[in-house]
């Protein structure tokens, strides 16, 4: 039996009978599955329970938090008794914000988004923000790091520099994966998965060049095959 690959499968499913049946395709094989928007607002809290089976794999909750500090606070409060391994807030909270979900939930990592994926350079000037995305993301992560996030999330092109800029001790967490020459889909800013990893990336999110797949189980051991080539 290998350990399972640092891998978040996105069980972005329209409905919890497709997402349980992949958390169950994928579980041998990675270690964490992760329920977004789409899941938890129509099934509530119940889905974590149904994804999470029998396997005690890790369950990424990525509900995105974005408010005033006492509301987030409230918020994380409401979903730590899930106890969800990560728990996703908007860096751009500020420090303040992301200080309020890492007081309220003790128990789960909070992972502070640094800059979504699906934006590109030309994006961030499109809303008043010059420079390389790069730059945004630093010092995001520094900002939430700094409100005491434990991990972070930046596309596999920033990892490295975020790596610099935090230290070896937060959780980098990187969506924006995609197998070589495959369609990037709305992501913009992608690598593959073995460059995620040799960029320094702790744990990958990857949605649908699994759940998209003919076979999602095999889809998922040979990502993993693949990291465990890089990343013995
Ligand atoms: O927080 C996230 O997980 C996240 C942050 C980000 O910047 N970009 C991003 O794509 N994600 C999530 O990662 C997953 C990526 O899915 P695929 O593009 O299908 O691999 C989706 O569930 C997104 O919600």
């Amino acid at each position: 039996m290998t350990t399972p690959a640092p891998i978040a499968v996105a069980l972005d499913a329209p409905d919890l009978e497709t997402a349980a049946r992949w958390a169950g395709l994928v579980t041998p094989h990675v270690s964490t599955v992760k329920v977004g928007l789409e899941l938890y607002l129509r099934y509530g809290p119940d889905v974590i329970a149904s994804v999470r089976g029998a396997s005690g794999v890790r369950v990424f909750l990525d509900l995105k938090l974005h408010d005033i500090p006492n509301t987030v606070g409230a918020a994380a409060r409401a979903v730590a008794r899930l106890k969800p391994t990560y728990l996703t807030v908007h860096a751009a909270g500020g420090p303040a914000m992301v200080r309020a979900a890492v007081e309220a939930a003790p128990g789960t990592q909070i992972a502070a988004v640094t800059l979504l994926t699906s934006l590109s350079e030309a994006d961030l000037a499109g809303i008043g923000i010059q420079g390389p995305p790069e730059d945004v993301v630093r010092r995001m992560a520094a900002v939430a790091v700094g409100a005491g996030a434990q991990a972070l999330v930046c596309s596999p092109r920033e990892v490295a520099a975020v790596r610099a800029e935090v230290g070896p001790d937060v959780t980098l967490i990187t969506p924006g994966v995609r197998l070589a020459g495959a369609d990037t889909q709305d992501q913009a800013r992608v690598a593959t998965p073995e460059e995620a990893i040799a960029q320094g990336a702790d744990l990958l999110v990857i949605g649908r060049p699994i759940t998209g797949a003919p076979d999602p189980g095999a889809a998922a051991a040979g990502i993993a095959a693949a990291l465990r080539r890089v990343s013995p």
